[in-house]
Order: C-alpha cells, then sequence, then structure tokens
C-alpha cells in the first residue's frame, strides 16, 4: 500500500483515482504547518501540493520514503527541486492543465484595469454614480505585450488577438516563424518597454526572471503603461512597481501572485490603481480537477509501471525520441553494470560516448542509465536515475559524454569506458537490427556477445588448449555453456574470452580456472534477470 500525503486543497474528484485505488491510502491534510509536516513527511511515499505547501530541504531531510513530490499545477518555485534531486525524488508537475484558466484571468484581470472595473464595483455598490471618474480605454488596436510565451503567454496572445491588440512576444525560444504563423510579432524586451501599451509577464520565477520588471526597466517604458502579473510574484519588483504607479509612469498594474504569499505589501494592495487577487489563476473547477487528475494518474503510473511523464527533474523527451531510445534504455543500465564489474573498484573518471544515428538522440536518458548501472554497484538502491549526476559527482567522479554522429561501422554505437589510476575497463555495444542487444567491445577487444545474466569473463595467453582446458574445468562444476567468443590482439599474445553461461560461476569455479596454464584471470559479471531482455 502507498501512502499518499496532500498537503493543499485539491479537488476531491480530481483525485478519485487515487482514492479509488487498491494501492494506495490517501491522507488529506491541508495546512499543516512546517515542522507537523516534517513530522510525519517519513510515512509517506508521495507528496501532492499546490503552490502553498513550501517543500524545503529541511523538511525532506525526513522525507524517507519519499518517491515523488507531485505539484498540482505549474510553477514549482516552491519545491527545493535540487534537494528533492539529491535525494532521488521524482518531482513532477501538471503543465497544461491550467493554462486556460490562467490566460482566462489574465484577459479578466487586463480588463478590469481597462475599464476600472473592481474600483467602480467597490463604488456603485457603496451607493456612489460616479460615471466620470471610471472612464476607461479601449483595447482595441493597443498593442501588448508579452514576456514569455509558453502555453499561457501564447493563449493570451490569441484571446488578445480577438481584441483586435497588436501583440509584441519575447521569448528566448520564440522564432519569427512562429510568431507569424500566430499574427503577432517577435520583440524584445526593450522594444515591449518602448511600444506596449499593456505588458504582461507569463515566465516561470527563476534566476533570469527575478525582478525582469525593475525600476531601470519600468523608466523605460511608454508613459501610461498597463501592467498585468498572473505569473509569479518576484518576475516584478512590487516596492519598484510602486514607485512607477506613484509618479505615474504606470497607469495601472494587475496583480495576482505577490513576492511573498499572503500578500502584505499594504502599498501595492491598497493602491487606487491597482487590482489584486489571491493567487487565483488557477483557481477554477475545470482547472482544479484537470491538475488533480493528472498527478493522481501519473502517480499511478509511476508507482504500478515506473513510467514518468512530467518529471521536472529528469530530461523530458518527446514520444517520438522515446521511441528511439527505448531498445538502448535497458541495454545502456547493463553496460554500466557490466563496466563496473569489469573494473572491480570505484571509478575515478567515466567517459561515455554516444556514435552513429544515437549520437544525434538526446542521450541524457541512456547516460542516466549507465550511470545508474555504474553506481548502483557501491551505492546501492539509493541511486536511480533522478538522482545519478549528482550521486556522481558528490563521489568525486569526473565524467564526460561525447557524441559522434559517424558511425564506427554501426548504425549506432555506445562505449562507456571507467578509469582509476592506470587501469581501465570499456564495454562498447550496439543493437543489431533484427538481433536485439550486442556488447561488441570489451576492454578493447572486439567481441560478439548477448547481454545475458551470467557472463564469464576471462584474461588469458593465446596459446592452444585454452578453449578446451576452459570449457571442461566449467563442465567439472556443471555448468553449460550458451556461447562462447574470443578475442585477441595477436597470434600468441594476450587474449580475452568471453562466454555466456546457463549458471552462476563463482567461488571454486574461478579458482579451478584461474590453476588453469596460461588462464591470466577469470572474471564472473553477473547481470541481474529483471535488466536482461528475453533472448531473441
Ligand atoms: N497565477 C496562477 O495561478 C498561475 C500561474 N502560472 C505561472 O505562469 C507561468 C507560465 O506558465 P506556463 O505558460 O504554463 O509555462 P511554460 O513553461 O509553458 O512557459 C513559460 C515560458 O517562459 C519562457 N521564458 C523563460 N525565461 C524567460 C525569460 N527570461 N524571458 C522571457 N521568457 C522566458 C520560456 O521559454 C517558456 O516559453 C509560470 O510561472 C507558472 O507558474 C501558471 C498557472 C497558474
Ligand atoms: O500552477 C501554477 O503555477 C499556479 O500558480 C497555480 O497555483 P495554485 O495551484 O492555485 O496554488
Amino acid at each position: 500500500m502507498y501512502k499518499i500525503l496532500v498537503s493543499d486543497a485539491i479537488s476531491d474528484t480530481g483525485l478519485t483515482a487515487l482514492y479509488e485505488h487498491p494501492n494506495f491510502a490517501v491522507d488529506k491534510k491541508p495546512g499543516l504547518p512546517p515542522e507537523e509536516l516534517k513530522g510525519i513527511i517519513g510515512e509517506y511515499d508521495a507528496l501532492i501540493v499546490r503552490s502553498q505547501t513550501q517543500v524545503t530541504e529541511d523538511i525532506l531531510e525526513n522525507a524517507d520514503n519519499l518517491r515523488v513530490i507531485a505539484r498540482a499545477g505549474v510553477g514549482v518555485d516552491n519545491i527545493d527541486i535540487q534537494a528533492a534531486t539529491k535525494k532521488g525524488i521524482i518531482v513532477i508537475n501538471a503543465p497544461g492543465a491550467n493554462t486556460i484558466s490562467a490566460a482566462e484571468l489574465t484577459m479578466a484581470m487586463m480588463l478590469s484595469l481597462a475599464r476600472n472595473i473592481p474600483a467602480a464595483h467597490a463604488s456603485t455598490s457603496e451607493g456612489k454614480w460616479e460615471r466620470n471618474k471610471f472612464k476607461g480605454v479601449e483595447m482595441y488596436e493597443k498593442t501588448l505585450g508579452v514576456i514569455g510565451m509558453g502555453k499561457i503567454g501564447t493563449e493570451v496572445a490569441n484571446r488578445a488577438l480577438s481584441f483586435g491588440m497588436n501583440i509584441l512576444g519575447y521569448d528566448p525560444y520564440l522564432t519569427e516563424d512562429r510568431a507569424h504563423q500566430m499574427g503577432i510579432s517577435k520583440a524584445s524586451l526593450d522594444e515591449i518597454a518602448q511600444e506596449a501599451d499593456f505588458i504582461t509577464v507569463h515566465t516561470p520565477l527563476i534566476k533570469e526572471t527575478k525582478g525582469l520588471i525593475n525600476d531601470e526597466y519600468l523608466a523605460k517604458t511608454k508613459p501610461g503603461v498597463r501592467i498585468i502579473n498572473c505569473a509569479r510574484g518576484g518576475i516584478i519588483d512590487e516596492n519598484a512597481l510602486v514607485r512607477a504607479l506613484n509618479s505615474g509612469q504606470v497607469a495601472g498594474a494587475a496583480i495576482d501572485v505577490f513576492e511573498t504569499e499572503p500578500a502584505s505589501n499594504t502599498e501595492l494592495l491598497e493602491h487606487p490603481h491597482v487590482v489584486v487577487t489571491p493567487h487565483l489563476g488557477a483557481s477554477t473547477v475545470e482547472a482544479q480537477e484537470k491538475v488533480a487528475h493528472e498527478v493522481s494518474e501519473e502517480i499511478i503510473d509511476i508507482f504500478e509501471t515506473q513510467s514518468i511523464r512530467h518529471a521536472v527533474n529528469m530530461p523530458q523527451i518527446s514520444g517520438e525520441t522515446q521511441k528511439k531510445l527505448q531498445p538502448y534504455i535497458d541495454l545502456a543500465e547493463q553496460m554500466g553494470i557490466l563496466a563496473i564489474q569489469l573494473l572491480k573498484q570505484a571509478p575515478e573518471r567515466v567517459e561515455i560516448s554516444y556514435a552513429g544515428e544515437i549520437a544525434m538522440e538526446s542521450t541524457d536518458l541512456l547516460t542516466r542509465n549507465i550511470l545508474k548501472g555504474i553506481l548502483t554497484h557501491h551505492l546501492g538502491d539509493t541511486v536511480n536515475l533522478i538522482n545519478a549526476h549528482h550521486l556522481l559527482k558528490d563521489q568525486g567522479v569526473a565524467s564526460n559524454v561525447s557524441k559522434n554522429p559517424k558511425s564506427k561501422g554501426f548504425a549506432s554505437y555506445i562505449e562507456v569506458t571507467l578509469h582509476r589510476g592506470d587501469n581501465k575497463a570499456n564495454i562498447g555495444a550496439t543493437i543489431l537490427n533484427g538481433y536485439g542487444a550486442r556488447i561488441v567491445k570489451m576492454n578493447d577487444y572486439r567481441v560478439d556477445v548477448r547481454p545475458e545474466s551470467n557472463l564469464l569473463y576471462i584474461k588469458h595467453h593465446d596459446i592452444p588448449g585454452m578453449i578446451g582446458r576452459v570449457g571442461s574445468t566449467l563442465g567439472d562444476y556443471d555448468i553449460n555453456i550458451g556461447t562462447m567468443q574470443v578475442g585477441r590482439a595477436d597470434i600468441g599474445g594476450e587474449a580475452i574470452m568471453v562466454l555466456t553461461l546457463d549458471k552462476k560461476a563463482e567461488g571454486d569455479v574461478l579458482v579451478g580456472l584461474k590453476a588453469l596454464k596460461g588462464l591470466e584471470d577469470a572474471q564472473y559479471l553477473e547481470l541481474p534477470n529483471e535488466k536482461v531482455a528475453v533472448p531473441n
């Protein structure tokens, strides 16, 4: 039974899949003080939050069983991702599920600003009739600057186009082509400052966007500009905004999100030209059901089938790339497992190279699988795909990944080399069309071995009778040989043998082999059964 803690107000309807699943038990405890959360987090396998719960490093210190933190929404700035990654905890979110709601709130805020609706409402409900005081402006033919043309920014731009606005979009990923297709203009931040009558921000809160709209930027804006923030508090410097509102440089601002929440900057909150809401962008029936439903389904998938779709601390790969990488995923981990056994000690340096078609794909997931295979040997089950890079660095191991789209004879080829001092071990592998995974290089010798559960690696001198002696020794121990491969550099020189066996070859068997004339070393290499694909 997996225990799930829901620590913010999340839609029960959206959580139905978890409530009804026999393998999951859900505890709903919204509004827990941090110390209480820290006290109980150790009991849980997954945590579901919105923006309120602050998932800090301190709280995660006690999260010994936690495998997943799910953000029922988009922004993950309330979660210490680095601390979660270090502990191997997957952080997922529900991108897209609240896009429409956030875009619609942005339009509502823009209209409220343009037509002074909240102030007019307050005055009218007090019995006043101040028709002149609340004269507004049209949005038609005005210029809207959209900073951050992601999912929400795009929906806002589309809606604003239908109001007859000219749209200037700024986003590091916005291309001329896409802007053209959408019927908007790609612009710089400065161009937006100079030309926009309304500016709305839709970026995440990250180092680059913190204080993006500050005194300096506001000084460059068109006098009388109106500013909207339905993204994250902190993208706009609140005190700078108050100064610009007081000077009249900014005619009005509509703010849904604040530097600290609940909001406490009274100068901003009480300003007559400001419209404020308490972080309501995603607060609709539809968005709340969708975000809760999405994270519930994904949590079930992660625990039941190990499939992850929206991890924030894992490489995001497209379905197409996933299909291409799939055959290599198990092979990558097998290569790591074999390479570390071959090296017989912890590596100081890991080199991974991708050649051919595979080098043209996004290979981070494969690298993580290789590193997981290597690190698990000494660090055990604490290693997973999330923390593999981190743990490698923590262990002081240098790593280098190189990619060369030119292949070395195979359509795709991966090589892993581990170094420690003068010692080195390497494994090269490929997927042969129609034949599956093959190890084609071991310690610089060419071989052709299917990765199977029981492998025997033998270093010997290239002298007559070697194969026979090894075969009969294994026979003495009742060990059947599946396949046998011999590789040698020069006739009569050093050589290797790689055998696939029907069972383990440990202890006495290795002692017996090592006693054979001409045999230098014998190593049993094991691949856990569950990591070995059914032979084809
Ligand atoms: N008020 C609310 O309740 C809600 C707020 N949000 C917030 O809205 C924001 C946007 O969400 P989505 O559109 O879903 O995310 P998204 O990831 O689809 O879009 C974000 C865009 O910002 C761009 N960006 C990053 N750095 C930038 C920079 N320095 N300058 C310009 N653009 C930059 C990215 O390239 C990306 O296209 C997030 O901060 C999210 O947390 C989302 C939902 C509800
Ligand atoms: O999804 C987001 O980024 C939001 O800001 C929504 O926050 P909430 O889930 O309403 O606390």
